[in-house]
């Protein structure tokens, strides 16, 4: 039996594994070719950022992106999940923000290197509280949203996502396994735009949950 508070997964230090280009609007927004099976990419819990504290800006970048992206925490282990029961998997749900150095993801892409320093540096993973499974019946279909400074820049539902939350969770099971409180992040809709120091950045799951934060340079 677990003695740790899974509502609490963030401080558990386990995996945070992101699906790249999985809505086709955002993939060709930013002239990539719709995928035909997921990219992935990792976070390290170190990324973190929880509201009332401010999302950095790293000192190397001068672009700085908002994705926001619909989170699927992971309640039970397991490898090879097949589509059918991976969401008994499922522990709850987490908005998310994938927070991007765009300007250093375009250089190692132009290399041909990994993404980390763009992707998993300090603050680049804000998440509001953790909701229970039973609270959004259907995943496939809520609206996300996020404002800058009041004004919207993404507004999408999950219903666009090219690979399901179930195909997803068996993807990605079949090279790593999943551990009770990995954190999924399942991309991101189109609108994603450059934030700078002293902005205010909303985002929310119509309906269910909101969350802000202010961005600081570091
Ligand atoms: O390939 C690119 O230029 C950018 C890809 C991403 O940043 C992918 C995501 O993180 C996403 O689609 O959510
Ligand atoms: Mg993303």
């Amino acid at each position: 039996m677990t003695t740790r508070n899974l509502t609490r997964f963030w401080e558990w230090g386990r995996k945070i594994i992101c699906v790249g280009r999985n809505y086709a609007d955002h993939a060709k927004e930013l002239k990539n070719a719709i995928p035909t099976e997921p990219v992935l990419f990792l976070k390290t819990s170190s990324a973190y950022l929880r509201e009332g504290s401010p999302i950095i800006v790293p000192a190397y970048s001068n672009n700085l992106h908002h994705e926001v992206e619909f989170g699927v925490v992971i309640g039970k282990a397991g490898t090879a999940i097949p589509q059918e029961s991976a969401m008994d998997h499922v522990a709850g749900y987490v908005l998310c923000l994938d927070m991007t150095a765009r300007d250093i993801q375009d250089e190692c892409k132009s290399k041909g290197l990994p993404w980390t320093l763009a992707k998993a540096f300090n603050t680049s993973c804000p998440v509001s509280e953790f909701i229970p499974k039973d609270k959004i019946p259907d995943p496939g279909n809520i609206n996300l949203w996020l404002k800058v400074n009041d004004q919207m820049r993404q507004n999408g539902n999950t219903s666009q996502m090219i690979f399901s939350i179930p195909y997803l969770i068996n993807y990605i099971s079949d090279f790593i396994s999943l551990e009770e409180g990995d954190l999924i992040l399942t991309g991101t809709p189109k609108g994603v735009s450059r934030v700078q120091e002293h902005d205010e950045i909303e985002a929310g799951i119509e309906g269910i949950i909101s969350m802000s934060f202010k961005v600081e340079r570091s």
